[in-house]
């Protein structure tokens, strides 16, 4: 007999924008941002019996994204995703578990004429802060935050040698390559009971936010970087030590390939090694590089007072 291994349902693709307007200054502040909010819980019956009793359409889940939206403020999103889904846990007895995922997408503020302009605003990239909420009735909230589709590249600081030689290898080592990748990031927060405790202190998730930034872009920056696994790692290690309340720290990195072109055959052009300039940029296939680091807890547990 088959039995139901898993479950969740709910709204995905939920497009929210919200305007703030100070009232003295007449300068707006506004958030885009793209959420899912899926559902688990004593939901079996709607899948093996047709049994809709214990099914909160779709439909409400989208509205409540809108109401808590009106109700609360959407920064920073780790507070609105969090709120979001305790509301669905406290509001349905039977939900035990609130999958949010919030995507914040880039409006900046125009400056013109040296002014920050009080209601313009433009997309400067496609780089997006993303939150994940797991709020349950067994786990609390697990918060993990993150930055993704920051494209970035380097021209030189890069080297890839010393890997295995064996009858499948045909890259050559090198000591001076183009380094390029989409930056995925994430950092998953120590648990917190409830969504008071998210609330309180809550500036640590915009200067997470703005660290692991500044960490990410410095980092594949300066590092005179070894390989795409060695610098991630580095920068893991510096999330974990600018933000105490950070569990762990990950990425996910494609190496997008840029090849040198033989040129040579065209009057003698010289275009490889030390002379390459003119590059061919891959689109595919891409290396794809991850690693997640963890804090060393034992350095953490205090010593007990006998
Ligand atoms: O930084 C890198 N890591 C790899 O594992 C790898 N593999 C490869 O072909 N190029 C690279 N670059």
């Amino acid at each position: 007999m088959p039995s139901l291994a898993s479950a969740r349902y709910g709204k995905d693709n939920v497009r929210v924008y919200k305007v703030h307007r100070d009232q003295s200054s007449g300068v707006h502040t506004v958030t885009e941002m793209t959420v899912c909010c899926l559902l688990e819980g004593a939901i079996e019956a709607s899948y093996t019996k047709a049994d809709n009793s214990v099914v909160v359409a779709t439909d409400s889940v989208k509205n409540t994204i809108y109401i808590k939206a009106k109700e609360h403020p959407v920064n920073p999103p780790e507070l609105y995703a969090a709120r979001l889904g305790q509301h669905f846990l406290d509001q349905y007895p039977h939900v035990h578990t609130a999958n949010v995922k919030v995507v914040v997408h880039r409006w900046t503020r125009m400056n013109l004429d040296g002014k920050p302009h009080p209601h313009s605003f433009f997309r400067d990239g496609q780089e997006t802060r993303n939150v994940e909420a797991q709020v349950s009735q067994s786990g609390g909230i697990v918060l993990k935050s993150g930055i993704v589709g920051l494209t970035v590249l380097k021209s030189t600081g890069s080297a890839f040698h010393g890997f295995i030689r064996d009858e499948f290898t045909t890259l050559a080592e090198t000591w001076d390559r183009i380094l390029s990748t989409d930056v995925d990031c994430t950092w998953t927060w120590k648990s917190f009971p409830t969504t008071d405790a998210v609330n309180n202190g809550v500036e640590r998730f915009d200067k997470a936010w703005e660290a692991a930034r500044a960490i990410t872009m410095k980092t594949f920056a300066d590092d005179e970087s070894a390989s795409v696994q060695n610098t991630m790692y580095k920068m893991c290690e510096q999330i974990l030590a600018a933000v105490p309340e950070v569990d762990k720290a990950g990425y996910t990195l494609p190496n997008k390939h840029y090849f040198e072109i033989d040129l040579s055959w065209h009057k003698g052009l010289k275009n490889t090694g030390k002379d390459a300039e003119v590059y061919a940029p891959q689109s595919s296939p891409n290396g794809l590089i991850h690693c997640e680091v963890a804090r060393d807890d034992k350095t953490e547990i205090p010593i007990p007072i006998r």
